[in-house]
């Protein structure tokens, strides 16, 4: 294809957004519809901001530090804050909720994995909800999440388009060429993980993350360097507080009508959904 053809053709797919399709109406009414939304919660906070403050989320931080400029030239519009609610509102909940579901399948298919890490639970916080000093100690729960994020890592490909020529590993790289980073399949690989690279065993984990495989940066699921995940760390204190309250409340088994099929949208999910039997503790 000569290089005139190509962007053409490269400009009429980018046009294309532009055009009524069925597809593109649908994007368009889904996107008024959370802007709205957005927009409604972002009024009420500002009317109840004198009484009440902007709060101490995200968005009351980000509406606080634009109301710091006085409102003029603030640090970002209005379209800018509910882009940055988009963002986080995407990137923190469908990758959460699947390390959970995860967690849970692995949880329930090595039951000894799961007594051990009610032992551990039950031994560290009881039955009380667990503050942050308990949740530093539970070791077991640690090395198990980060097990569950290497064989089920949520975002299994992450991208990176090249901003000028470059190298590397001794391959030339031309300006925006867009190289994809395969995470699920350096998870699975054998030459970084080792012969057991498909099994499931957090004790790989026992030495911390950087010495889980023959390379540091092995384990990529929170991705790497400056555009690495921001909330890497929330997302295992939520992940781990969540798995202990249910430890310490019911031990489970998968349904027999769960069907093994993850499938990647963006995240990694079981096609089927994760039907599970639970059972409570407290009898
Ligand atoms: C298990 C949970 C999570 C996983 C596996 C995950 C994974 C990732 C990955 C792989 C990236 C890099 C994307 C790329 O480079 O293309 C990323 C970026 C990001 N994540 Fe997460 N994430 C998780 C939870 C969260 C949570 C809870 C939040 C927010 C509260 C969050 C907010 C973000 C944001 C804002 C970015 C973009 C950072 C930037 O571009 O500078 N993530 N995440």
């Amino acid at each position: 294809m000569s290089s005139l053809t190509r962007h053409s053709v490269a400009a009429t797919n980018r046009g294309k957004r532009y055009l009524p399709t069925e597809k593109n109406l649908k994007i368009w009414k889904l996107d008024k519809e959370v802007r709205t939304m957005l927009m409604n919660i972002i009024k009420s906070c500002l009317a109840t901001k004198d009484t009440m403050g902007y709060g101490s989320d995200l968005l009351g931080l980000m509406l606080e530090a634009c109301a710091a400029e006085g409102g003029h030239n603030p640090i970002l519009s209005m379209d800018e804050i509910i882009d940055e609610c988009k963002t986080f509102f995407l990137a923190g909940h469908d990758t959460s909720s699947h390390l959970l579901t995860w967690t849970m399948f692995l949880l329930s298919t090595h039951p000894e994995w799961q007594q051990k890490l009610r032992e551990e639970v039950l031994r560290e916080c009881g039955s009380e909800v667990p503050t942050g000093d308990m949740l530093n100690k539970l070791q077991l729960v640690n090395m198990f999440l980060l097990e569950t994020l290497r064989l089920y890592a949520p975002v299994s490909l992450i991208q990176r388009k090249a901003g000028s020529d470059l190298e590397v590993g001794g391959i030339k790289v031309l300006e925006g060429t867009v190289l994809t980073i395969p995470i699920a399949m350096i998870h699975h690989d054998k030459e970084v993980w080792g012969e057991d690279a498909n099994e499931f065993k957090p004790i790989r984990f026992e030495n911390g993350v950087m010495r889980a495989g023959k390379h540091p940066n092995a384990l990529l699921s929170f991705s790497n360097g400056p555009r690495s995940c921001i909330g890497q760390n929330f997302a295992m204190i939520e992940a781990k507080a969540v798995i202990i309250v249910i430890l310490q409340r019911f031990s489970f088994s998968l349904s027999p009508k769960y069907v093994h099929a993850p499938m990647d949208v963006i995240t990694l999910r079981p096609k089927f959904g994760l039907p599970m039997i639970l059972k409570s503790l407290e009898m």
